[in-house]
């Protein structure tokens, strides 16, 4: 496997109402070609500005990062988030075409992938609806299909499930990971959910309250294919649970204290 995204130093600090908030300090890593990578942290430890300029939207105020493109053609990055990702306008065939329809792809290139995906998160017989008359679920698989239809060198995820019910979010998740599966894309996924990682992960980023750091990478060691059933059910994905939720509580308790000082 090759070095996919490395990431040198990188921190972020804003300015509030003439006031310094070191979001991002230090941050550190290196992502292999394919793997997937979710990150976990207490709110506002810096988890979407991280993402956000990985995603070119926000400039660091050091260090550097770099993402490994193999072709020109390809986006480098695309983003899902947790809402508000699809055009109201557009039909859900308009939608996950979008990316490619923006770069002049070929209309053959375009058509096949679009309908690939389409038929892959199962939304065929709903192409020609517009976003208004879909469920929560549907429109999130609007936003991946598009994603992956894009065919980026990476994919970014914030919290693209946070606002689904249960049932829907083990569904998508079972998708995402059925789609990872064929596809090898390189994927950093934000969540606030242990399970969710567990189940995704084939490393965790474990990171501090404000200023944001990472303090661990947790591998998840789980056979794949893997599905919510066998994850849930192996002893190695309790410990690994409990270790996770210990590092959580002391964050949060820690990110508490602060701000009470
Ligand atoms: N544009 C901005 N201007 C000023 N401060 C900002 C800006 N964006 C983020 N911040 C601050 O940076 C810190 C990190 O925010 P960020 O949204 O990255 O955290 P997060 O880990 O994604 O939070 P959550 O889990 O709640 O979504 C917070 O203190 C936030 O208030």
């Amino acid at each position: 496997m090759s070095e996919k995204i490395k990431v040198d130093q990188l921190t972020k600090v804003f300015f509030k109402h003439k006031e310094q908030v070191m979001a991002l300090k230090d941050i550190n890593f290196s992502i292999e070609d394919g793997e997937f990578i979710c990150i976990l942290g207490p709110s506002g430890c810096g988890k979407t500005t991280l993402l956000r300029i990985l995603a070119g939207l926000e400039t660091p105020s050091s260090g550097h990062y770099d993402i490994q493109a193999k072709g020109q053609e390809r986006p480098l990055q695309s983003m899902v988030f947790q809402e508000q990702g699809v055009i109201p306008w557009m039909t859900v065939e308009e939608n996950v075409s979008l990316g490619l329809r923006m770069r002049h792809a070929p209309r053959k290139i375009i058509k096949e992938r679009t309908s690939m995906y389409l038929k892959k998160v199962g939304l065929t017989p709903y192409k020609d609806l517009f976003p208004k008359e879909l469920s929560g679920g549907m429109k999130q698989r609007v936003s991946i299909a598009r994603a992956f239809a894009n065919d980026p060198e990476i994919l970014l995820m914030d919290e693209p499930f946070a606002a689904l019910d249960e049932q829907n979010k083990f569904i998508l998740q079972e998708e995402l990971l059925s789609i990872w599966e064929e596809t090898k894309k390189t994927v950093i996924f934000i969540t606030h959910s242990i399970d969710e990682a567990i189940l995704l992960s084939d490393r965790i980023f474990l990171m501090t309250s404000q200023p944001g750091t990472i303090k661990e990478e947790v591998k998840i060691d789980l056979p794949r294919p893997r599905q919510m059933k066998k994850v849930r059910s192996d002893p190695k994905s309790a410990d690994v649970f409990l270790k996770i939720w210990n590092h959580l509580q002391t964050e949060v308790q820690e990110s508490r204290i602060k701000h009470e000082r």
